[in-house]
């Protein structure tokens, strides 16, 4: 079983360098798919309420526990605050409802999905939530992001999350955040691949000491399955010449490369895949330089 190195976080924890992110996670196969990749030796779990599947993901979680496979306390349990939630009175009661449906009492790490406020969508009408409100239209609140962060360190104090992270921030974001915050995050996910290299926001987070985890690492790859325009107009980065250049060469898969490309700039990955195989080798990137 590969071994995955931990990233140490700002607060003293330390977060697997390598996950598996549930986002598209068939629900009828996700607790399967949960417990095998813990199986086989994945750590930590990347969830969302707007994915839909974090009762089968905490169901995978306790049948691994259940037969021994892993202990608690040895996962990295993440889920994130959709947008619809950022009213100050409604982040503790969300983030506990998520709790209750993964089975877990704290998150390793809970995240403000993007710093994007919408009107609230109570869960009991409509849950898992989504971009539109209950009319079908992108409405915004007014929830001041500062409300917001303060909600997450009362989280964070009262010990039902072990950390805070944030999403889809930018730099300015991340430096108004300072003159407010009572604890800087521990950690950022930001989409992040050889298209889009984000060196100098990477760079601001390590002068803070905020871990960086990118997302859709395979770049397009992740809107195949959307058949969105954007994967249809652009070159896969499976199939770039380079990429696949430096696969050959040391005998690993183009999506092996674009991991270790991460990994190897101290950004952590959480690669998603539906397939038992493809799951297995995207876990096998992880040597890290000392
Ligand atoms: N914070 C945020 O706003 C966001 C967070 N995320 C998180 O990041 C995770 C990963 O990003 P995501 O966008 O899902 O995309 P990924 O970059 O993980 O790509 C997933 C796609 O690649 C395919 N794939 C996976 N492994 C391989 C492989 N070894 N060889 C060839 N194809 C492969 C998958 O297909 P198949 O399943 O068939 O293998 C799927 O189509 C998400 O699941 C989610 O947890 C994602 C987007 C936004
Ligand atoms: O994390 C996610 C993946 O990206 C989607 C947008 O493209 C989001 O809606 C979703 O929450």
């Amino acid at each position: 079983m590969p071994s995955v190195p931990n990233v140490k976080l700002n607060n003293g924890k330390e977060m697997p360098l390598v996950g598996f992110g549930l986002w598209k996670v068939n629900n009828d196969t996700c607790a399967d798919t949960v417990y095998n990749a813990i199986k086989v030796g994945y750590r930590l779990f990347d969830g969302a309420c707007d994915y839909g599947n974090e009762k089968e993901s905490g169901e995978g979680v306790a049948r691994a526990i259940k037969d021994g496979l892993v202990k608690r306390e040895e996962l990295f349990i993440v889920s994130k605050l959709w947008n619809s939630f950022h009213d100050k009175e409604q982040v503790k009661p969300i983030c506990k409802k998520q709790l209750a449906d993964w089975g877990v009492d704290y998150f390793d790490l809970y995240v403000i999905h993007f710093p994007i406020a919408l009107k609230y969508v109570d869960p009991k009408v409509r849950y898992p939530p989504s971009w539109q409100d209950a009319d079908g239209k992108i409405t915004p609140s007014k929830a001041p992001i500062q409300d917001t962060y303060a909600a997450m360190e009362e989280l964070y104090d009262d010990g039902l999350i072990k950390a805070i992270g944030i999403s889809n921030f930018n730099g300015a974001l991340i430096l108004d955040l300072e003159r407010y915050c009572k604890h800087v995050p521990q950690a950022l996910q930001i989409e992040h691949h050889p298209y889009l290299v984000q060196k100098d926001l990477v760079e601001l987070c390590k002068s803070r000491g905020i871990a960086v985890t990118a997302y859709s690492s395979f770049g397009p790859q992740s809107f195949v399955e959307l058949d969105m325009a954007s994967a249809k107009s652009t070159e896969l980065l499976f199939d770039n010449k380079t990429v696949k250049e430096i696969a050959e060469k040391h005998k690993k898969s183009p999506a092996q490369v674009l991991l270790r490309w991460a990994t190897q700039r101290e950004v952590a990955v959480i690669p998603k895949s539906n397939n038992k195989d493809r799951l297995a080798a995207n876990l096998d990137v992880s040597r890290y330089p000392s």
